[in-house]
């Protein structure tokens, strides 16, 4: 047979496949031979031989006899990473194989960044154990390892604890680390100087990659194919990869579904929201380090306690209320004090109070009375529904920034004076009704949660 029947079943698996699962799987087979039924195809990596085996095998071979070969079976080889290259980029010449983690530069690591610097508590226990088991090195378990989790919740912490870990064990590995821009970023200059053979080159002989909030690929084509190859030349390596988004891999928004699945491979772990003792313990022990940086501050009783109550969006932001409450405090030479804390972190304790939308109190009081929530909003004067209907107004203009014709709008299009009634109407009763006057505060406690 010749190529060119390859050629004319390509395009026929080009029709019955669609153009993205062509480009990606049947695109990077180069035909070697055909031998005694079994057609050869050398292949970037085992994981797309096994692949299109598994999904397209019957199919190649079905068109195939349609064109008078006898195929019975499929064969994939791995092509040696010089060829795979070279056959793509004939005039470049290989690039040597970095042989030390200063050759492959990715992004610094933090040497701060330490698992006896992280603070393990519920919300991050899983994705601390599962980062340590990859520091500990031996064999590859799982892979990747995908950790999630909001802003500033760790995960830039862990992966710098895993590389210092690394380091330290085993100073001989490749690791890289380096965001999912920096790989965009990387990428797209390696095509720009027609440097693509160094650029595959690279990624493909560490032995640890990090790419932090891999999110960013999202909507990003070319780089997502080519993250995808080197992820995938990677696993079949049996080279560690570690990743971190701000979501899971299924809520990537624009990731194709086969990069979603592969990064669902391996162990994906997510870093909870940050409960009231974990924050306590990371304020806990950042003031020892900063203890020993201010010798002559104290901090009064109920200080840190005060702190992780209050500021519970991330860690970062309540390391930056630590760092500014001692700057101050010895800038004026006072202990730090609740008054002086309140003082110094006014905007920051503003900023992180807990936003209530109007929405959450209308469920929260439709629960309370136990009415449907369509009833509270709806049109119906009576009393059963209306006298909710103007707890939830009372607690929309108090707990809200919203303005009356705002919040009339919530409800279902009144007008801003008839909440102007509502809101009133509960300001007396609350004074001389004290079920409403229960009933409010048991809300609003609620609410503040
Ligand atoms: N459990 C913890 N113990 C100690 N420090 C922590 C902990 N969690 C977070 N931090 C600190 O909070 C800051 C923010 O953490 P990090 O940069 O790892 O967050 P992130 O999850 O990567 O956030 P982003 O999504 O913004 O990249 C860092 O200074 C980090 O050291």
């Amino acid at each position: 047979m010749t190529n060119d029947t390859w050629a004319t079943v390509q395009t026929k698996l080009k029709g019955a496949l669609g153009a993205n699962n062509f480009s990606s799987w049947i695109q990077p087979l180069e035909f070697s031979k055909l031998n005694a039924g079994v057609m050869t195809f050398h292949v970037p990596t085992n994981f797309i031989g096994n692949y299109v085996s598994q999904n397209f095998g019957d199919q190649i071979i079905y068109h195939m006899n349609q064109m008078g070969e006898s195929v019975r079976r499929l064969e994939f080889t791995v092509q040696s990473q010089t060829r795979t290259v070279a056959a793509a980029t004939p005039t470049a010449a290989p690039a040597p194989k970095p042989t030390s983690t200063q050759e492959i530069s990715g992004s610094p690591i933090d040497s701060r960044f330490t698992f006896d610097t992280f603070v393990v508590g519920k919300p991050n226990e899983l994705a601390h154990a599962a980062a340590r088991r990859v520091a500990d090195g031996g064999p590859v378990t799982f892979n990747p390892l995908f950790l999630y989790g909001g802003v500033g919740l760790g995960k830039t912490h862990l992966m710098h604890a895993i590389a210092n870990e690394l380091k330290l064990r085993s100073p001989e590995l490749n690791v890289l680390y380096l965001s999912a821009e920096q790989f965009m970023y990387r990428f797209i200059t390696a095509l720009r100087e027609r440097k693509m053979m160094d650029f595959k080159q690279l990624f493909r002989s560490v032995d640890v990659l990090m790419v932090d909030d891999v999110q960013f690929i999202g909507g990003k084509d070319s780089t997502q194919e080519e993250f995808f190859h080197t992820f995938n030349a990677l696993v079949d390596g049996q080279k560690q990869i570690i990743i971190s988004a701000d979501r899971a891999p299924g809520e990537i928004k624009d990731l194709e579904e086969r990069i979603k699945s592969r990064l669902q491979c391996g162990l994906v772990v997510d870093l909870h929201p940050t409960d009231y003792e974990l924050r306590l313990g990371i304020l806990q022990s950042k003031v020892e380090v900063y203890a020993a940086q201010y010798p002559d501050l104290a901090i009064a009783p109920g200080v840190l306690e005060f702190l992780a109550h209050r500021i519970s969006t991330n860690v970062r932001v309540l390391e930056g209320a630590l760092t500014r409450l001692f700057a101050f405090a010895s800038l004026v030479g006072r202990e730090i004090t609740l008054e002086l804390t309140q003082d110094c972190l006014s905007d920051v304790l503003k900023a992180s109070d807990r936003k209530v939308t109007v929405e959450e109190i209308q469920r929260k009081v439709s629960e309370h009375y136990n009415i449907r929530l369509s009833d509270m909003i709806g049109p119906k004067r009576v009393r059963n529904y209306a006298r909710p209907r103007q707890v939830a107004m009372y607690l929309a203009k108090t707990m809200t920034s919203r303005s009356l014709p705002e919040i009339g709008r919530r409800f279902g299009g009144r007008d801003h004076t008839t909440v102007m009634h509502g809101v009133r109407r509960i300001e007396e009763l609350k004074v001389t009704d004290s079920q409403i006057a229960d009933d409010l505060e048991l809300l609003r406690r609620a609410l503040e949660e």
